[in-house]
C-alpha cells in the first residue's frame, strides 16, 4: 500500500483525490495538510505541515504558490517524493525546485492530463515546421477562482515550443503598455478567467491567410486527479531526481 500526504487537501482538487485514493486498493492518504479545516476528512488533517509526523511514501500537492517554499523544506528534510502541481511558482521558488530534486525526487507537472501532455509533443512538432512564417499565440481559459495568469499550462506550452526554438522568443503578457507591433520572436498570451470553466488551452499558429489552431478541453478536474494518482504511484521509492509527465505517460 503506498501512503499519501495530500498537500491541500481540502481544496478542489484535494477532494477529488481524496475520492480516487478511496476507491483505490493500492493507495491511502495517511495525512492531510490544509489551514483550512472545517471539512470532515478520513485521515488526520494538519493546519501546518511542519505538525505532521506521519510517515508516508509520497506527497501530492495541489495548494498554492505560497505554500510551496514549506512543503519542499518538508520533503527534502523527510526525504519524501513530491508529485508538485501547485501553479503560479516564481523563479526563485522554480530554482528551489531545481535544488531540491538533488536531494529527493519531485515530479513537477502544470497538467497532468494525458491529453495536454499528448499536445506538448504535437505542439512542438507544429513549431519546427510553422514557426518560420507564423505568429504564436496561447490563449488559456479557467473558472474565476483561478488566481494565476497565465495558466501553468499556458507557460508550460511556451517553454516546450521555446524549448524548439533555441529560448529565442520572449514572452509578452500584455500589449496593453506600448503601442507597437508584435515582433517575430515573441509568443502572446491571453487569460481568460469567469464561471466555472475548468480549463481550456488554444494555441494558436497564426500565418498569412491561415490559422492553424490546437485546442485542448478538460471537462471535469478528474483528468488531472488521475494523472496526479498515476504520477504518485510511479514516484513512490524513485532516487532523487527531476521528474515529469514524459516519465509516467509514454507515447
Ligand atoms: N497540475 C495540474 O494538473 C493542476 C490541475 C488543477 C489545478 N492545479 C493547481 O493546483 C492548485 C490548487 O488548485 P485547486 O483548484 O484545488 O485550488 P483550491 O483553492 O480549491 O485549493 C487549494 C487548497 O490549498 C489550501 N492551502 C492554502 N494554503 C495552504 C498551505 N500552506 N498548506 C496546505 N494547503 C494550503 C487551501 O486552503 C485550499 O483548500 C492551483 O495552483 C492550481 O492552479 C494544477
Ligand atoms: O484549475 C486550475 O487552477 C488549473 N490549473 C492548472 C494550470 O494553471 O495550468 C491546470 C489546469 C487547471
Amino acid at each position: 500500500m503506498i501512503k499519501i500526504i495530500m498537500h491541500g487537501c481540502n481544496g478542489k482538487m484535494g477532494q477529488v483525490i481524496s475520492e480516487i485514493v478511496r476507491n483505490d486498493e493500492e493507495l491511502t492518504i495517511v495525512a492531510g495538510i490544509d489551514p483550512y479545516t472545517m471539512r470532515e476528512n478520513e485521515y488526520p488533517v494538519f493546519n501546518d505541515i511542519n505538525k505532521c509526523d506521519i510517515i508516508a511514501d509520497v506527497i501530492i500537492d495541489f495548494a498554492t504558490a505560497t505554500a510551496v517554499d514549506k512543503l519542499l523544506a518538508y520533503a527534502k528534510e523527510r526525504k519524501i517524493p513530491v508529485v508538485l502541481c501547485t501553479t503560479g511558482l516564481s523563479e526563485e521558488q522554480l530554482k528551489t525546485v531545481e535544488e531540491t530534486s538533488k536531494e529527493v525526487a519531485i515530479l513537477k507537472s502544470a497538467n497532468m492530463s494525458v491529453g495536454v501532455n499528448l499536445l506538448f509533443k504535437l505542439v512542438q512538432e507544429a513549431t519546427k515546421m510553422l514557426a518560420k512564417d507564423y505568429d504564436i499565440e496561447i490563449i488559456d481559459r479557467h473558472h474565476n477562482q483561478k488566481v494565476d495568469a497565465p495558466s501553468g499550462t499556458a507557460l508550460a506550452f511556451a517553454d516546450k515550443i521555446n524549448e524548439v526554438l533555441d529560448n529565442e522568443y520572449e514572452y509578452v503578457y500584455d500589449r496593453s503598455a506600448e503601442r507597437k507591433k508584435r515582433s517575430k520572436k515573441e509568443i502572446g498570451f491571453s487569460a481568460v478567467r469567469g464561471g466555472s470553466i475548468v480549463g481550456d488551452h488554444d494555441i494558436i499558429f497564426a500565418g498569412l491567410d491561415e490559422v492553424i489552431e490546437f485546442h485542448h478541453s478538460a471537462y471535469s478536474k478528474a483528468v488531472f486527479a488521475k494523472g496526479a494518482v498515476t504520477a504518485a504511484k510511479f514516484l513512490a521509492g524513485k532516487p532523487a531526481g527531476r521528474y515529469d509527465m514524459s516519465d509516467v505517460i509514454k507515447f
